[in-house]
């Protein structure tokens, strides 16, 4: 599992730790770190050309001390102060003592640098980058330098991802003590680039709970259900998919698809689309009347393709079993009838169906996608999935547990009818007793990763392809 915490919460713990140690003890742990990574990815440091941005606060600090370190093993340091006047004072002292030196002239040096160090602002850095340094960050980006961040990308918003104005767009990001959420979130994960996490000791002082969390394979491993010689079909659960209409029959076929994939015993179709599914799936039990008289099932997934037909959606929610909600079922959600449920409900939109849930405009959800989650689960009283770049899983506990935040996306899944499949598979998860918030993050996963191997085979994916390669990636992650 991999873990971020918020800019308070790390605050807070650097500030217990800090009072244990010596002065500036936990500022030299980082820039070891720093400097070390660095080393690494110059290969030779002796010769090498350094630019460090340096802004005005400790983050610019790191930088500093970082470049000293480097300057002491041979390579030529220069630094960029965006504010010569609040420049962190020790550690522009170290640079000048180890050789290093101060500039005017920042495109000039930028021009030919071997590795940049963005020290401009870190975890205290608010509202995107100050006009003076958007020249100084395009002229980095633009040179043919190693572009490293240190601690997070200057200009993104640490505790949610967001991005306010331009940001610096980092090959890598070294970063200290923990990740933060902004690391783990588009938009401004894109800018982190590969990111390495430097231990300074702060693992002791964090809090067991932390606010966003990622799964690996391990933990999916782990959650995913497994028959056992105990398990018939009913045990294992039955998931009922309500989907498809007229005229989006594939909706039905490509959610059973999921469904069938995803450890239910049986899937059960309730809809008009029952000759498409069965042509397809002789193991679906179909039925074409109203879910309630449709039979026993542990799980309901209502929504893929139902286009007009949506009266359909209040009688599941009805029912007294987990539901999964997704795309047309989203439609005219009523807030109310979720709220009363007595059993979980599992909520499937991407960015332009949570922006009509929350009512404001689709860019609001993408440039704030942590925030939009966790209001919308407050809102419905329900588990949210937020699909997308970064897709986001948040419980209706008010923060007590963390948001799962999924590594696993591809822009691949960026296909027709690949939300279908996974409101399917995550429904199949529920039945087999996963609750909301594992179900969602687990399928979330396992979909990304099959449309990885789907997609490894070479060229352009299509969602039914992604289904069929379910099976292989539920094996990868048990392997
Ligand atoms: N607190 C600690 O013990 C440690 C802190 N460390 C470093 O310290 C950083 C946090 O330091 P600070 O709290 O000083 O904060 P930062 O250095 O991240 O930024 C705060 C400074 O930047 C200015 N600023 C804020 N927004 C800005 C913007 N958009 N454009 C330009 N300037 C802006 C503020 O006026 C302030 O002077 C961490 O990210 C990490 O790099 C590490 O050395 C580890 C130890
Ligand atoms: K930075």
């Amino acid at each position: 599992m991999r873990i971020a915490y918020s800019v308070e919460t790390v605050r807070a713990a650097e500030a217990e730790l800090m009072a244990r140690l010596p002065e500036g003890a936990l500022m030299q742990r980082a820039a070891a770190g720093l400097a070390a990574a660095c080393a690494g990815l110059l290969g030779r440091v002796y010769g090498a050309r350094v630019v460090l941005l340096v802004g005005s606060g400790d983050n610019g600090g790191d930088a500093l001390y970082a470049g000293a370190r480097l300057a002491r093993r041979g390579a030529g340091v220069c630094a960029v102060l965006l504010a010569p006047d609040r420049a962190h004072q020790g550690g522009l002292a170290a640079l000048l003592g180890a050789g290093g030196r101060v500039t005017d002239d920042p495109f000039e040096v930028l021009a030919d640098a071997d590795l940049v160090l963005d020290g401009v602002t870190g975890i205290g850095g608010h509202g995107g980058l100050r006009p003076d340094a958007v020249p100084v960050i395009r002229a980095a980006r633009g040179s043919n330098a190693v572009v490293v961040a240190v601690d997070l990308p200057s200009g993104v918003e640490a505790d949610t991802g967001e991005v306010r104005g331009e940001a610096l767009h980092a090959d890598a990001t070294v970063t200290f003590g923990t990740y933060k959420p902004g690391l783990l979130i588009d938009p401004a994960k894109e800018y982190a680039g590969m990111v390495r996490l430097v231990g300074i000791g702060l693992e002791d002082h964090l809090p067991s709970v932390p606010d966003l969390e990622a799964l690996q394979h391990a933990d999916v491993a782990r959650l995913l259900p497994v028959p056992t010689g105990e398990s018939d079909k009913y045990r294992r659960g039955v998931v009922g998919v309500v989907a498809g209409s007229a005229r989006y029959p594939g909706a039905a076929v490509l959610a059973v698809a999921g469904a069938l994939r995803g450890g239910a015993g049986a899937v059960r179709y309730v809809g008009p689309a029952a000759d498409g599914v069965i042509a397809r799936f002789p193991e679906a039990l179909v039925h074409g009347g109203p879910p309630a008289k449709a039979g026993r099932v542990q799980a309901w997934v209502v929504g893929p393709g139902l286009g007009d037909g949506i009266g359909v959606v209040a009688e599941v929610l009805d029912s007294d079993v987990p539901v999964l909600v997704d795309a047309d079922g989203l439609r005219l959600l009523d807030a109310a009838a979720v709220r009363g449920r007595g059993a979980p409900t599992l909520l499937t939109p991407h960015a332009g169906e949570a922006a009509a849930l929350l009512g404001v405009p689709r860019e609001e959800v993408e440039s704030a996608r942590l925030a939009s989650v966790r209001e919308l689960a407050s809102r419905y009283g329900a588990t949210v999935l937020l699909k997308g770049s970064t897709t986001l899983v948040a419980a209706p506990d008010g923060g007590r547990s963390p948001v799962r935040v999924n590594p696993m996306g591809t822009p691949w899944l960026a296909t027709a009818g690949s939300g279908d499949v996974l409101s399917g598979l995550a429904g199949s998860l529920l039945a087999a007793g996963l609750d909301a918030r594992d179900a969602g993050s687990a399928a979330a996963y396992l979909h990304g990763l099959a449309a990885r191997h789907a997609a490894s085979e070479g060229g352009p994916i299509t969602s039914y392809e992604v289904a069929e390669a379910l099976r292989s990636a539920w094996g990868d992650v048990q392997a």
